[in-house]
């Protein structure tokens, strides 16, 4: 890991700095896929699930019968689990449909905005490394309260050509219309420009590697929308002296174990901190199954001692992670004063993994410096929002004037035409 020791504000643009790809020939190689994948649909689907998935597939569509199958399986005590995230999931999400309100903003002229849920989305749901089947519940329960009215989900099938079961008994669980055994570029291709098995979707959701990531990007340059970039997990940790070292070593590990893209940063007022959580990182480090990834992406990842709160503050804001967990005395005071981050977790006793899980929070949230501008998934990014206006005669005559000077000072006659013609009566 680098470790910094109050480092000059000048050097924290160079710190902040997440692992990065060659990005033009990751570009020239996504968009070279979904070109073929856009000309020539399922074939073009299946061609390169062999390809990068190493499986052969005739199809891709998920049957009735694999998803009972999974729902037989799959051990009861997880079963359990995964209903209680849901429940979480459901109460903290149904809260956001706010009812319509109607302002009268002058007298006999009343405007409104309504919700609407899009009708076809796609959920990419990672699989590369780890079967995310959490992920689901974050895309797919926020979907059906927006009212979407079509689901579709693709994942990448394992070696023998399925998809977990976890992951099928939670998209049949939260109501997911139809689910493929397709990963990757591949997956954001068929669902942005659809094939003849996959749907055409208008929103594509969901995490996911450079690959996928890059292909979102691609895809939203020819109008398909998409969530957000929300790419390679990251983890802040704000500590100070009160932190509990086996607890920050716990929470950074619990994001490098992601992938070797991931990147974990710790922010401390204490330096002796430092020290203690390098040792506690190598005693978890040593037994955890994902050793090689999470090693890697310790790599990449920075502790910084800094001698005030006030820069430990500044940073984290600069750094804009997706996580922030704040261990400090203040956790609350100090929460408040940040305005860059996707997610926080406040006290000894908030670790991030919760939120992957349980709360009811969302875990799809903006990653590599993104939280400066957008936010996490949340019911809102499952629907428009139409507005509504009802003008009485009163209520046009009374704005009329208005209208009609900034119409012809634009120099735009037929705009204020439409409001003359209704009042010369
Ligand atoms: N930000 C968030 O909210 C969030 C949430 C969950 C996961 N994540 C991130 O999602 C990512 C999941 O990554 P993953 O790899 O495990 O799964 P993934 O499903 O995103 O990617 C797997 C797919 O990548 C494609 N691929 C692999 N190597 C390729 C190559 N050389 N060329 C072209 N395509 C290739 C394959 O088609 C494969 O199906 C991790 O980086 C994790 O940190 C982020
Ligand atoms: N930490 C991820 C978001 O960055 C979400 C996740 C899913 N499963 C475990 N973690
Ligand atoms: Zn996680």
């Amino acid at each position: 890991m680098n470790v910094y020791y109050q480092p000059n504000p000048s050097e924290w643009d160079e710190i902040i700095k997440r692992p990065t790809l060659d990005t033009t020939a990751l570009k020239e190689k996504v968009s070279g896929v979904l070109q073929d994948i856009q000309a020539n649909g399922d074939q073009a689907v299946l061609k390169y699930t062999s390809l990068f998935d190493q499986v052969e597939l005739d199809n891709n569509v998920v049957t009735t019968s694999e998803i009972q199958e999974a729902v037989d399986s799959l051990p009861e005590e997880l079963k359990a689990a995964i209903q209680k995230a849901a429940a979480n999931i459901q109460k903290f999400h149904e809260v956001q449909l706010q009812p319509i309100e109607k302002i009268e903003v002058m007298p006999g002229i009343v405007c409104w905005r309504k919700s609407v849920g899009i009708e076809k989305v796609g959920l990419y749901i990672p699989g590369g490394s780890a079967p995310l089947f959490s992920t689901i519940l974050m895309l797919a329960i926020p979907a059906k309260i927006a009212g979407c009215k079509e689901i579709i989900l693709c994942s990448p099938p394992n070696k023998s050509g399925k998809l977990h079961p976890a992951i099928l008994y939670a998209a049949n669980l939260v109501g997911v219309t139809k689910i493929f055994k397709v990963g990757g570029v591949q997956a954001i291709g068929a669902m942005a420009f659809g094939t003849e098995t996959i749907p055409k979707v208008s929103k594509i959701f969901g995490p996911g590697n450079q690959f996928v990531m890059c292909a979102k990007q691609l895809i939203q340059e020819a109008g398909v929308a998409i969530d957000m970039p929300a790419g390679p997990s990251e983890v802040c940790v704000l500590a100070d002296a009160t932190a509990v070292p086996s607890f920050v070593a716990a929470d950074l590990l619990s994001q490098a174990e992601h992938g070797p893209d991931s990147q974990v940063f710790l922010i401390s007022t204490d330096k002796a901190l430092l020290d203690k959580v390098q040792t506690e990182i190598a005693k978890q480090l040593a037994v955890l199954p994902r050793k090689d990834l999470a090693e890697k992406s310790l790599n990449n990842s920075k502790l910084i001692y800094v001698d005030s709160i006030q820069d430990a503050i500044d940073l984290a804001n600069k750094y804009a992670p997706e996580h922030l967990i704040i261990s400090c005395e203040n956790a609350e005071n100090i929460g408040e004063q940040i305005i860059n981050a996707g997610s926080i977790f406040l006290g000894n006793y908030s670790p991030e993994s919760v939120g992957d899980y349980a709360s009811g929070t969302n875990h799809t949230l903006p990653t590599n410096g993104y939280a400066t501008a957008y936010s996490g998934v949340s019911v809102d990014s499952f629907v428009k929002k139409i507005t509504f206006q009802k003008l009485e005669t009163k209520g046009l005559e009374d704005i009329a004037s208005t209208v009609i000077a900034m119409a012809e000072a634009e120099g735009l006659q037929a705009h204020a035409n439409a409001v003359k013609v209704r009042i010369a009566k």
